[in-house]
Formats: C-alpha cells, sequence, structure tokens
C-alpha cells in the first residue's frame, strides 16, 4: 500500500496570512502532526507529500521524514494527486492499493487505517473513511424554498481514501478531461460508475478547514498526548 499526502493546498478558508498546513497547533505545525501521524501507521510501499513548488518550508521540513518523498502539487486538489500518481506509476503495480490523505487531517488514526485496508483487500473495492451527519439537513432549491433531506443515507468523507493506482488514475484523468469538479478521489471513481465502500472514521479525523477546527484538533492532540 502507497501514500500520498496532499499538502499543496493555501488555506483560503482558513484564512491566517499563512498556507494552513504551516499553522501551529500546540508545539508543531499542522504539516508536522500529520507526518507523525503516518509515521506511526505501518506503510508497505511509497510515501509521497505533494507540496506547492515555492514552500520551501515544508520541502526543509520533510527532509527530516527520510521515507518522504516530496513532489510538486497542482491548481486543485484533484490536479495534486493526479501529480503524484504519476510520479508513483512508474514504480508501482496498476493493482496496488494507495491511500490518499489530507495533510489537514492531523488526528488520523491507525485503526481506522487498518480497517479500510482490510475493507479494500476483503472485496477488492475500493473504500473512503466517512462519517454519517448528525445535524437535521436543509435544502434550498433556486427559488430559496427549504425543504429536509433524509439524512440517514448522507455521510461526510473523510480521508484516508483508498483505490488501486492503475483506477485511480484514470478516473482522475477522465475526471479532468470531462471538466469535473472533484473535490475527493471517490467522486472521480463515482463518475466512472464503480463502486465505493464507505468505513466508519473516527469524529476526531476532522479537516482543518476554518480557523475554530484548528482548536478542536488541539483538543484531541492534547488528549493523546496524556493519554
Ligand atoms: N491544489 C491543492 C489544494 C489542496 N490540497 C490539499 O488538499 C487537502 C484538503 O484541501 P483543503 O482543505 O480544501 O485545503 P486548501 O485548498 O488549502 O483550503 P482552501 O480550500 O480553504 O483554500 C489539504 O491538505 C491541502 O493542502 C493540495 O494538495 N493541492
Ligand atoms: C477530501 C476531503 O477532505 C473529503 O472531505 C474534501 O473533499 C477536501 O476538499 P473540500 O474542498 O474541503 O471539500
Amino acid at each position: 500500500m502507497h501514500l500520498i499526502l496532499p499538502a499543496a493546498g493555501s488555506g483560503q478558508r482558513f484564512g491566517a496570512g499563512i498556507p494552513k498546513q504551516h499553522a501551529r497547533i500546540l508545539h508543531q505545525s499542522l504539516l508536522e502532526w500529520t507526518l507523525a501521524a503516518w509515521q506511526a501507521i505501518p506503510i508497505s510501499g511509497h510515501k509521497l507529500l505533494a507540496i506547492a513548488a515555492d514552500d520551501s518550508v515544508s520541502r526543509e521540513l520533510a527532509a527530516s521524514f527520510s521515507d518522504v518523498e516530496v513532489i510538486h502539487g497542482g491548481r486543485e486538489r484533484a490536479d495534486t494527486v493526479l501529480a503524484a500518481l504519476m510520479h508513483l506509476s512508474p514504480r508501482a503495480e496498476p493493482e496496488d492499493w494507495v491511500m490518499v490523505h489530507d495533510v489537514a487531517r492531523p488526528c488520523v488514526e491507525n485503526k481506522d487505517v487498518e480497517q479500510l485496508l482490510q475493507t479494500c483487500q476483503q472485496t477488492q473495492v475500493g473504500a473512503i473513511l466517512a462519517r454519517p451527519l448528525t445535524d437535521t439537513i436543509k435544502k434550498i432549491d433556486n427559488h430559496g424554498r427549504v425543504t429536509t433531506l433524509d439524512r440517514s443515507a448522507l455521510w461526510a468523507a473523510q480521508t484516508p481514501q483508498c483505490f488501486k493506482v492503475g483506477d485511480l488514475i484514470s478516473a482522475l484523468e477522465q475526471a479532468k478531461e470531462r471538466g469535473l469538479a472533484i473535490t475527493d478521489e471517490a467522486s472521480a471513481i463515482e463518475a466512472m460508475g464503480w463502486p465505493v465502500n464507505i468505513v466508519t472514521g473516527s469524529e476526531r479525523n476532522i479537516k482543518v478547514t476554518h480557523p475554530a477546527d484548528a482548536a478542536l484538533v488541539e483538543y484531541f492532540l492534547k488528549l493523546d498526548l496524556t493519554t
């Protein structure tokens, strides 16, 4: 199993004036937390960190993780993941599993990664971590009319997302050709008409998107340090 860590975003919604992967959480950056979390998770294949071309801070930081290969990401997240896959493919088999995990999710847990990989290997179908929605979900139509959706079938996608290298390359290339808006790997796979399995992820595996998320992540990470 290979690992791709996309870290080439600019963190517009976080709005700190610096790429959010450099945001400080307790004593280290968000990127350091996520790299450290994956040091504790066994990966049999290659580990790729995709950073922005001008991000010398991430490049220097990754140098202390000897098993992590640094490459350049793209404009959108999907471009970043495809660039990483292109870098990986000469050294991987199309049937190999690859996990893609947002650097913005530092609280990833080994037990969830194991469960995800096991599901993929047993079913030979790609899978993602996700959480069932807990709020009542409203939809606003073009006329401003509000209706309530049946949330029992709705899930919030997390990462890691795990697919076969060959399938993910084909799906992301097709999505690009068709101009589809792809915000996660599973949506590219779904657009091909291929199945995706869902494994329930931890409520701690949140993505740092807005400043309040960083406070919550800090709380979870502190809990881990004290237990
Ligand atoms: N061109 C991009 C865009 C995003 N990402 C990465 O994808 C993950 C999830 O994306 P998101 O939270 O949307 O990050 P940003 O794009 O940085 O945030 P924003 O959309 O608020 O600008 C992050 O680890 C981010 O660095 C990436 O590698 N390449
Ligand atoms: C991949 C992802 O983290 C799943 O929730 C997400 O899609 C990243 O992009 P977004 O723009 O924050 O939805």
